[in-house]
């Protein structure tokens, strides 16, 4: 940007050519101007930072970048439209997508103020080139910076390379010796964590979903899987399933919810515990369709005052018996588990059509009884006759001294004699045992 601003490399070439052109070269400040920051990332924050420093203006623009970060650093987010109608430099920092691919063209370089500046080290694609040269002729693009091209290298008679206000580089931002040593070590350290099972945001070959949306879904991602090993217990045989409906509530509008990885964990909990099969982000869809499962997801948008990306998930499995038949719903018979993720936690907030709340961690006994005194007592006891520690329980129940369910949370597994002691006691109409 500075070496655009102030026609380094063109003087440079002149002078190297003979000449001293002191007025030919008059820059501009950038001191006092207005940069727009176009993908708010690792590079595009840093970007920020520094031209804050060098008394610039930034605003940025990128539908997935935390306000509160850019708080911080002082720089306003702005609409896509906003941020380019106002910038005297336009600096892009977001992947090339379906979205972004000749984000800036014909249509978007008509929105920006005469005589702007235009800085691509992201890649090529975002810009469409021919467009950038009609701008650059027009005199709305005043000039170009860029490090990244469509077809690397370019054609060596490319309009672009070689028009007198562009500055080119072959492909150099990364290319200091300590970056190549950071990304060896970026590499290095996503490979262990891919390896140790840990959700990646960099794999090549698994659908992109940003840094910010694989955190801000973390917790979602257990709730799923649990939510998919919890439901597959549920069915007798453990096989047979054709269908699963998964239903998130969301105060979100549906089109701003990405699921793919709520999918592929709900599958990996499904599958994985009936089948050898490791399920990841990459093999779930094809994995799911291999074994001839569907699943059918809906988004509910909901009111809530609460800004989390969901508020509850719904699995349902149509079509096969339940080993616990209170899992299932009274109106179509299919098996329904729902939760939530409570401080940071997930819960199991339905079984069939009984309201529950327990935590789902380790293992959980799904008791169904007639609601009356000295059930949680009984059941307790055989428990701790055999050492089998409860960290939680809750009771849902229909209506008083009707049927209930009471869940326990388990640390240890119980020895089948035990749970047999429980499945005998008088008022205890069914129980299942559940592996998290
Ligand atoms: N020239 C080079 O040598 C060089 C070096 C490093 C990175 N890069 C490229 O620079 C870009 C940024 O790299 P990074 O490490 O900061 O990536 P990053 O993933 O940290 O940041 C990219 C940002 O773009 C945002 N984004 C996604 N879609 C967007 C859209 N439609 N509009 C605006 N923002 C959007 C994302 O939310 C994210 O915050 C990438 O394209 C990368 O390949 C090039
Ligand atoms: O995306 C990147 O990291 C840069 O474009 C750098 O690419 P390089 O590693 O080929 O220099």
């Amino acid at each position: 940007m500075s070496s655009m601003a102030r026609n380094v490399a063109q003087a440079d070439a002149s002078m190297k050519a003979g000449k001293w052109e002191r007025t030919k070269y008059v820059g501009v400040s950038l001191v006092g101007k207005t940069l727009a920051v176009m993908g708010f990332g690792k590079v595009g924050s840093e970007v920020a930072r520094r031209a804050k420093g060098l008394g610039m203006h930034v605003i940025a623009h990128d539908p997935y970048a935390p306000a509160d970060r850019a708080r911080a650093i002082g720089v306003d987010l702005l609409s896509f439209d906003e941020a380019i109608s106002t910038a005297d430099f336009i600096s892009l920092h977001m992947p090339l997508t379906p979205t972004t691919s000749k984000i800036l063209n014909d249509e978007n370089f008509a929105k920006m103020k005469k005589g702007v500046r235009i800085i691509n080290v992201a890649r090529g694609g975002v810009i469409d080139e021919e467009a950038l040269v009609r701008a650059l002729d027009n005199g709305t693009v005043a000039q170009a910076a860029l490090d990244v091209f469509t077809v690397e290298p370019p054609p060596k008679d490319s309009k672009l390379v070689q028009h007198e206000n562009v500055t080119v580089t072959p492909h150099l931002g990364a290319s200091t010796k300590e970056a190549q040593e950071g990304v060896a070590i970026e590499i290095a350290e996503a490979v262990v964590g891919a390896l140790n099972g840990e959700l990646s945001a960099t794999a090549v070959n698994a659908p992109m979903v940003p840094a910010e949306v694989l955190s801000e879904l973390a917790p979602y991602v257990v709730l799923a899987e649990k939510l998919g090993r919890l439901a597959v217990q549920l069915v007798a045989g453990g096989s047979g399933i054709k269908s699963v409906k998964v239903v998130y509530t969301s105060s979100r509008d549906p089109s701003d919810l990405d699921t793919r990885l709520l999918r592929a964990m709900i599958t990996k909990g499904i599958i994985e515990p009936i089948s050898d099969t490791v399920v990841n982000l990459v093999n779930a869809d094809f994995t799911a369709k291999q074994k001839g499962l569907r699943i059918i997801e809906e988004r509910v948008m909901i009111d809530s005052s609460t800004d989390c990306p969901i508020d509850s998930i719904q699995v349902q499995i149509a079509n096969v018996e339940s080993k616990f038949a209170s899992a299932t719903t009274s109106d179509n018979g299919q098996i329904n588990v729902a939760g939530k993720v409570k401080y940071g936690v997930p819960h199991l907030t339905c079984v069939g059509s009984f309201s529950v709340d327990v935590s789902l961690e380790g293992s959980i006994i799904l008791c169904r009884q007639v609601d009356q005194p000295g059930m949680i007592g009984s059941v307790g006891s055989i428990l701790g006759e055999t050492n089998v520690n409860v960290n939680f329980m809750s009771v849902g129940r229909i209506g008083l001294r009707k049927k209930a369910i009471m869940a326990i949370g388990v640390d240890e597994e119980p020895d089948k004699e035990t749970l047999k002691k429980i499945g005998d006691v008088p008022a205890v109409e069914e129980f299942v045992f559940l592996d998290l």
